[in-house]
């Protein structure tokens, strides 16, 4: 039954249905379809021929031309013996015997008849070596027919891959498919000669050949474009038909298939009735039955022909016939069957796998986003703890009092050829230097608080100030200085570009927009001015005019480089409208001088002498750094005005902020270095935490009854001779009071007889602020006091209280209507200032000596270190030239003096004060005053009530001599006791 399928099969019922419907009338012939098949089916030809002749030699295949047409080819592999040589070329042995010719001496003409026996013996060893390797076989026929080669070909290229599989070094059975048997039986016979049913196992079990890959791919190709092929067919014959009479065509066409199969297989039938027969009984074939008997394995080949013998043998019966047809198409259909539920398994398993596979990758996918997420997640708090750590750190910098270093880079400036810059990288708080060769190749990095690069803002600088600048508004004294060498940017930084504008500030302006003050009058004195200001533009203007006043000078590496320190200090003071605290702070802008290395600024003359005393100046300011960093008992901050200026902000409990600036050029590389070393230094110096200025409502009562009874008291005191007590019993008293009274010149005292402690730390009690009252006593005095009631509604001025006492023992003893001064130092001589009030000043200054001279003439002793020109606020002021400077220096160390006469006895002064008094009423045509201070000058003459020039002495000018001095004053001398 098995070897009836297998002979009955060697078409398929596709191929049955396509012929029929072709002969049905097809008239939609896809020729292209059928040209592109054609040119396929020659190419692997082509490609099967070229492999066989290559493989057996030119010569031995002589019969195979290159590119054969399918008749060619056909008759070339006929013999079979090209097919035997080719693959015992390849497996050596497998087929033991191959017959060459009838006569192997005399070649058979091409196209003579050769032996049905040769050819089978040869093609069916062949075929039987083929399948033994698991390969595609064809059928022997194939090669006698016209129109069968693809299946040859196909069985000549599964040879050619298996010849590839051994080149490449394939070991152990090489196998086509996983299902096939390497021993022939019926079954792979049967299997053999169904064409799907190979096609599928060709594409099921070969899936994972990689050798098979293009031969499976073509037999699916093949598949599919039949079975389109038919469907364009069907559909192509019921084309044109109505709906009813599809039945009629489907059961005509139908009929024709079952007609046509059974033609087939008739002649199928025949042709193997007579072939074995003829073969085997005729020529008696030794062979074929040697070949049956040899071996077990053709057992089964022998057994088949056997049968197939008898079932040719009998009579054919067209019942059975039929009933064979059926079953064979039963056969054929349930094979079907199963590869289709074959395929579906492997369709479900692939999509099973699929499934889990993409499962999987979700899964990793959700796994990975988890674990980038928690990467995230651990970022942004790492960031958060960088953040929390860099505010702790500040913050404990700002409880240790440390000073604040910013760092800041300018940028290459236009017309600059190289851009080639020192500064490495920047982040965070760290900044790397790449120094040249000449400095030691390398890199150098510091550490700040802030570093700005060359791209930052006015308003990025700003930003991070802003909330020192705010501290200002909470009453603490806040101090900023730009340091760095000259060109580096520091007036940049301090005030924006040359011209103030209110859009184009820098951190001064911007400060003060954060609060504007209140309403006073102001007092000019030249070059320090307090002026009250109402508006930000208020502040720029005076500002522009301080910088247009400030001297600035071209050098060779600025050309508009100042030649002077700039100092702005704002006073703010505020109420605290609930609790009534006054709070008061002050900020202290200032705007140093840059340092300079004078070959490369290429000064000379006044310019040189500036860079001198300039680089003096910052010289000595890093002598107080460095005492200040190593805690020495010993500060020297009055080596030069400058740090005798920032004294307050050095050594009190201000909140400081150092601003250090460097260019980006190579050739500055050492100064930078220098620069940014010194800032480190400055870094380390710790001043203690800061204090805000504050009054509760209680102490300024408090004040006021102990200004009161000061006030009497000092009434009862002045009744006798004011001129006897003055020269002697004041000065004795004086003496012996200011000891204790004046912290300035108790500071003074100490600076000078006691190791000069006055120059170590103050703290900000000391040098704070305090309040002013409007005492109603002193305003009541005299209406000539214009400029005292002036100064006692002022804002408070800054740390002045240096003696060494804390400021709560200040508040006590002092009293209100207590002044607090400013440090301050003028630009120029203040004896060549011809204002009004700078002659004032000027005169007090030899009031001051006059008064010395006569009346202490030990107070050198005393005093000997008294260098303070204490002014009444100021805005701006400078620090300059040397001969400036020791103008300022005389005219300073002076001016202390007579603020102690003014707190001793000033009434007592009166007499001898009032000639000088007169000679303030000299014009100043260079003067800039406001009317009301001019008016106020020339009314009263009065001095700021600062200590410094006598102050309090130019208002006594204007006094009556018995006026009692007022209770303020009498405070400073006796406050004390
Ligand atoms: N951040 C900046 N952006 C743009 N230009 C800048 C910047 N900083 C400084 N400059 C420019 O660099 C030049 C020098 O700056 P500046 O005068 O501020 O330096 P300086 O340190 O104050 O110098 P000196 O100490 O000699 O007075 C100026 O032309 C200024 O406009």
């Amino acid at each position: 039954m098995a070897a009836t399928t297998e002979g009955a099969l060697s078409f398929s019922v596709a191929e049955v249905v396509e012929d029929v419907l072709q002969q049905h009338g097809n008239r939609l012939r896809d020729l292209d379809l059928e040209s592109r098949k054609a040119e396929e089916a020659a190419s692997r030809r082509n490609e099967a021929a070229g492999w066989l002749r290559k493989t057996v030699g030119v010569v031995a295949a002589k019969d195979l031309p290159a590119e054969p047409s399918e008749e060619e080819f056909r008759l070339g592999l006929r013999s079979g013996i090209i097919l035997c040589n080719v693959l015992n070329k390849v497996h050596p042995g497998a087929v033991p015997k191959v017959v060459e010719s009838p006569c192997d001496s005399a070649p058979v003409p091409d196209g003579a008849a050769l032996s049905a026996f040769q050819y089978f013996e040869n093609v069916r060893n062949f075929l039987v070596a083929v399948q033994e390797l698991g390969m595609p076989t064809f059928e022997a026929s194939d090669l006698e027919q016209g129109g069968k080669s693809a299946r040859v070909v196909n069985c000549v290229l599964a040879l050619k891959s298996y010849s590839e599989w051994k080149q490449t070094g394939g070991n152990g059975a090489w196998k086509f498919g996983g299902n096939v048997k390497p021993t022939v039986s019926v079954k792979s016979f049967v299997r053999k000669n169904s064409e799907p049913f190979v096609n599928s196992m060709s594409r099921n079990s070969s899936m994972n050949e990689k050798s098979f890959h293009v031969l499976s791919s073509d037999l699916e190709s093949n598949k599919m474009s039949t079975a389109s092929s038919l469907s364009t067919l069907v559909r192509a014959v019921l084309l044109d038909k109505k709906p009813e009479e599809v039945p009629t065509v489907v059961e005509s066409v139908l009929n024709k298939v079952v007609e046509e199969f059974e033609h087939r297989i008739a002649s199928q039938l025949e042709l193997m009735k007579k072939t074995p027969k003829d073969m085997a009984v005729s020529h008696g074939n030794k062979s074929l039955l040697k070949f049956a008997s040899s071996d077990k394995k053709n057992e089964d080949i022998n057994e088949k022909v056997i049968k197939k013998e008898d079932v040719m043998q009998k009579p054919y019966v067209s019942d059975e016939k039929s009933k064979r047809q059926l079953l064979q198409q039963q056969l054929a259909f349930d094979q079907q069957q199963r590869d289709i539920q074959e395929l579906k398994n492997t369709l479900h398993t692939t999509k099973a796998g699929m499934q889990f596979m993409q499962m999987k990758f979700h899964e990793e996918f959700h796994n990975l986003g988890m674990h980038i997420h928690g990467l995230a997640h651990a970022a942004s708090g790492y960031h958060r703890v960088l953040e929390e750590n860099r505010k702790l750190y500040n913050q404990v910098q700002d409880l240790k009092g440390s000073i604040r270093v910013y760092c800041r880079v300018r940028p290459f400036l236009s017309g600059q050829p190289n851009h080639f810059s020192t500064v490495d990288y920047i982040e965070d708080g760290n900044i790397t230097i790449s120094t040249p060769s000449k400095h030691g190749k390398g890199q150098r990095s510091f550490s700040f608080n802030k570093v700005f690069g060359p791209s930052a803002t006015q308003a990025e600088v700003f930003s991070d100030m802003q909330p020192l600048i705010r501290s200002a508004l909470d009453g603490f004294n806040v101090c900023i200085f730009a340091y760095g060498q000259t060109g580096s940017g520091k007036t940049y930084t301090m005030t924006g570009p040359r011209e103030l504008a209110e859009k184009n500030q820098g951190n001064d302006p911007e400060s003060l927009q954060r609060k504007t003050k209140g309403s006073h009058n102001g007092l000019s004195v030249p070059e320090a001015n307090l002026v009250p200001v109402s508006s930000t533009s208020d502040v720029i203007d005076l500002m522009n005019l301080g910088q247009r006043n400030r001297a600035v000078g071209a050098t060779a590496l600025n050309d508009r480089s100042s030649r002077s320190h700039s100092c702005l200090t704002v006073h703010i003071q505020g109420r605290d409208l609930t609790s009534g605290t006054i709070l008061r702070g002050c900020m202290h802008l200032v705007d140093l001088a840059g340092s300079e290395r004078v070959n490369k600024s290429e000064v000379t003359g006044d310019r040189l002498k500036e860079a001198q005393h300039i680089n003096r100046s910052l010289s000595a300011l890093g002598d107080v750094i460095s005492s200040l960093a190593q805690k020495n008992p010993h500060v020297p901050y009055r080596n030069s005005k400058l740090t005798q200026l920032l004294q307050d902000s050095l050594g009190g409990q201000a909140k400081t902020l150092m601003f250090v600036h460097i260019s980006p050029e190579p050739d500055a590389v050492g100064e930078t270095i220098s620069t940014l070393k010194f800032a480190e230094r400055v870094a380390t110096v710790e001043l203690g935490a800061a204090k805000v200025n504050r009054d509760s409502v209680d102490v300024k009562e408090l004040k006021e009854q102990i200004a009161c009874l000061k006030a009497a008291m000092a009434r009862k005191e002045g009744e006798p001779d004011p001129m006897q007590h003055s020269v002697s019993g004041s000065s004795e008293k004086y003496r012996m009071k200011a000891t204790e009274v004046s912290p300035f010149q108790s500071k003074k005292r100490d600076a000078g007889l006691f190791g000069d402690h006055n120059s170590c730390r103050q703290p900000m009690g000391d040098v704070g602020n305090i309040e002013v009252h409007s005492n109603a006593a002193l305003r009541q005095k005299t209406k000539s006091f214009d400029l005292d009631e002036l100064l006692v509604t002022s804002p408070p001025w800054p740390p002045v209280n240096s003696h060494g006492q804390n400021y709560g023992e200040d508040d006590k003893e002092i009293g209100s209507g207590e002044w607090v001064d400013k440090v301050m130092v003028n630009k120029h001589d203040v004896r060549r200032v011809e204002s009004p009030l700078g002659s004032w000043a000027a005169e007090n200054g030899d009031l001051a000596d006059v008064f010395y001279q006569k009346y202490l003439p030990d107070s050198s002793k005393l005093y000997p270190d008294q260098s303070y020109n204490m002014l009444m606020g100021g805005n701006r002021f400078n620090v300059t030239s040397t001969d400036e400077m020791d103008d300022i220096d005389a005219a300073t160390s002076d001016s202390s003096e007579p603020d102690l006469v003014w707190q001793f006895n000033h009434t007592k002064l009166a007499g001898m004060t009032n000639g000088i008094g007169q000679r303030t009423k000299k014009p100043n045509p260079k003067s800039v005053q406001s009317p009301e201070l001019s008016k106020n000058a020339n009314a009263s003459l009065g001095p700021s009530p600062s200590r410094k020039q006598s102050n309090g002495v130019g208002i006594h000018l204007q006094r009556s001599g018995r006026q009692p001095a007022p209770p303020d004053m009498k405070r400073k001398a006796g406050n004390r006791k």
